[in-house]
Formats: structure tokens, C-alpha cells, sequence
């Protein structure tokens, strides 16, 4: 293992079942010591999946993790209803990770009053609001000075006060030799402070490069984009957005955005209704002005900027059943 790397994936799969779909497939991937690496992709992509492997509460159906950082991970979705009290529960939680019973007990109570959670210190986790449950689950993942910190969406559901604490937290862990990796819906979070960001994209993982393209996984091949036919979308944004990161991560290509503001995406055949679908949910929407072959443009079709969930959703399928592929008939 290289130095100062925290923690390496080398050739890494994952599946749920026996000849099921692979989730992630070759994934090599190296995490520095001391750095902040952003996970992107769409939904349902395996982002959970690969912070699960890293965090080493999941393991790969094939290939190896590689280190032993003491490593700590917010998940998703915090088993809230769990017999302790918020103080209690970190506290037991600090005893695992080694530190003595008072120790522990103080670091449990500090981390609460960071997070401004310390006058539910002694209430049941139960009974805690979905926000008040969120701090300790963050705190939990703090309390022990972790070398690899895994946050998934660790910020939905904090306030204000505390998505500003734990960015401050995830600054001190870093400065403390730390790695910490995350995945966030919100594209601003820590941008600016992140040192790489990869998108899971059909089971691979690629890696933003500096011109903020896609480039290859780690894996030298493991992360190019699908093979075969490509669709252009055309698709319009609200004044001076950036395109939505899990639309970003899926295409292959970007065009340089019209002065009404239409850019041109060439996305992989295979990827294309899960694109529409994006910037149709996209808050707010984006707007489809065409979807075609990599040629000229072949079909038309357009979707309500202000379409709610279910009417995305339907122009979403009503626009990719309309797609054609290169050099093909329209479906
Ligand atoms: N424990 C599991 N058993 C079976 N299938 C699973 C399990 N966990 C995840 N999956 C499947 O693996 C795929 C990737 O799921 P995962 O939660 O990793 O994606 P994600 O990118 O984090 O999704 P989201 O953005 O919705 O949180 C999905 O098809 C999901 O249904």
C-alpha cells in the first residue's frame, strides 16, 4: 500500500445477489490521508454502496479493501429507535471506541453542545425530533477522532448552525491528518475545500478532473463511459445555473451553453432516461428543448419548467420514449 494513503479499494465489485446486476464493478480507488473526496452520482447509481465499503460495514462480493484506518460513517438513515438516551447511546458509543468511561461521557456531552443538541442530552433517542437524531448521528461518527470519516448526506435534516458546525468538523479532522468522504445532494457543500470528486456511473467509478471533465477511474479503463449509441439532449436551465452534478457525472460530453442559455449534452444511449429524469427533478427543473441522435437533431420534446414530481416524472418517460440513437429511427 502506497504511503499516506488512508484506505485503498483494489478492484472492487459489489452485488446483492448471486448473478445479480453489479452494483459497482472495478472500482479501484485511493483515498490520501488528509483529504476530502466528494461521491456524486444519480440516484440509485451505488453511491450508499461505495461509502459502506470504504466505511467497512459492507464487503466487496469481489476485490479487496485495503488498510485499517479507525474509521467512523454517518449512514443515510440513523437506527433512531435504539434503548438509550442521546448521552447514553454516545457514551457506550465512545466505550467501544476505547475511551474511558468519563472520557467518553464528557466527549459525548461536548459534541452534543456543538451541534446544539446538548439540552437533549438525557432524552430517549426515541423520542428525539428527525433533526435532534441527525446530531448524534453526526456526533457519534466525531466522537472518537476518526482517520476516515464517511458521510452520507450527513447534513440532510441539521439546521443552519449545525450544517456550519459539522463543516467546521470536517475542517478539523482534515487538519488533524484525517480523510473524510462524502456524499451530498447539495453541489455547494465544502465545494472549494474538496480535493477530489468522483461520480459512480454504470457500476465504475470516474474522477473529475481539473478541467472538470470526467476522466478513467483509477482503474486505468475499469471507468470509461459505456460503449455504443449516444442521444444529444438539449436541455435549458434557470438563469445562471450550473448543471445538476449527478447530470454532469452521466454525460460524456458538455457544449458550450447558447446566449438563451441551451446546452448541448451527448450522453450514452444507456444513460439517457436516467439524465432526463435528473434535470427534470432537478429544483428547479430544467427545461428539454430536444432530445436526438448524435447527428441532427431528430425528435423534439418538452417538458414544464415547473412540472411537479409526478408531472416530471411522466414527461420524463413520455421524452425518452421518444428518443432515437445514433444513425437509428426514432423508438
Ligand atoms: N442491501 C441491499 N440489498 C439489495 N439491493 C441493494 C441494497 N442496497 C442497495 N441496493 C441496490 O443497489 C443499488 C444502489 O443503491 P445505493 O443505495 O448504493 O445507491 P445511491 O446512489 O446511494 O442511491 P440514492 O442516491 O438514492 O441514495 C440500488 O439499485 C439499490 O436498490
Amino acid at each position: 500500500m502506497e504511503r499516506d494513503l488512508a484506505i485503498r479499494l483494489d478492484g472492487v465489485g459489489r452485488r446483492y445477489a448471486l448473478r445479480g446486476p453489479w452494483v459497482l464493478r472495478g472500482v479501484d480507488l485511493g483515498i490520501g490521508a488528509g483529504t476530502l473526496v466528494r461521491i456524486e452520482g444519480a440516484n440509485g447509481t451505488g453511491k450508499s454502496t461505495l461509502l459502506r465499503l470504504l466505511a467497512g460495514i459492507d464487503a466487496p462480493s469481489e476485490g479487496r479493501r485495503e488498510g485499517r484506518p479507525r474509521t467512523a460513517f454517518v449512514p443515510e438513515r440513523f437506527p433512531a429507535s435504539l434503548p438509550f438516551s442521546a448521552v447514553g447511546y454516545l457514551t457506550h458509543l465512545g466505550r467501544v471506541h476505547g475511551l474511558a468511561r468519563g472520557a467518553a461521557e464528557r466527549s459525548a456531552e461536548q459534541w452534543l453542545e456543538r451541534f446544539g443538541a446538548g439540552g437533549y442530552a438525557r432524552t430517549p433517542l426515541a423520542e428525539l425530533s428527525k433533526g435532534s437524531s441527525q446530531k448524534v448521528a453526526v456526533a457519534q461518527a466525531l466522537l472518537a477522532d476518526p482517520e476516515l470519516l464517511v458521510l452520507d448526506e450527513a447534513w440532510t435534516g441539521l439546521d443552519a448552525a449545525a450544517r456550519a458546525e459539522l463543516d467546521r468538523a470536517v475542517a478539523e479532522r482534515r487538519a488533524a491528518g484525517g480523510a473524510v468522504v462524502f456524499v451530498d445532494h447539495d453541489p455547494r457543500r465544502l465545494l472549494g475545500a474538496t480535493d477530489e470528486t468522483y461520480a459512480v456511473v454504470g457500476a465504475a467509478l470516474n474522477r473529475r478532473t481539473e478541467s472538470g471533465t470526467w476522466g478513467e477511474g483509477e482503474g486505468g479503463g475499469s471507468a470509461a463511459p459505456p460503449a455504443g449509441p449516444t442521444v444529444v439532449i438539449e436541455a435549458q436551465g434557470p438563469l445562471g445555473a450550473e448543471l445538476p452534478p449527478s447530470v454532469a457525472s452521466a454525460v460524456t460530453g458538455i457544449g458550450e451553453p447558447t446566449p438563451e442559455g441551451v446546452t448541448r449534452l451527448s450522453v450514452p444511449e444507456s444513460r439517457s432516461d436516467v439524465v432526463l429524469k435528473e434535470l427534470l427533478m432537478a429544483r428547479p427543473p430544467w427545461h428539454v428543448v430536444t432530445v436526438g441522435g448524435a447527428g441532427p437533431t431528430v425528435s423534439s420534446a418538452s417538458a414544464s419548467a415547473s412540472a411537479s414530481d409526478s408531472a416530471s416524472a411522466s414527461a420524463s418517460a413520455s421524452v425518452s420514449s421518444s428518443l432515437s440513437v445514433d444513425g437509428g429511427e426514432p423508438r
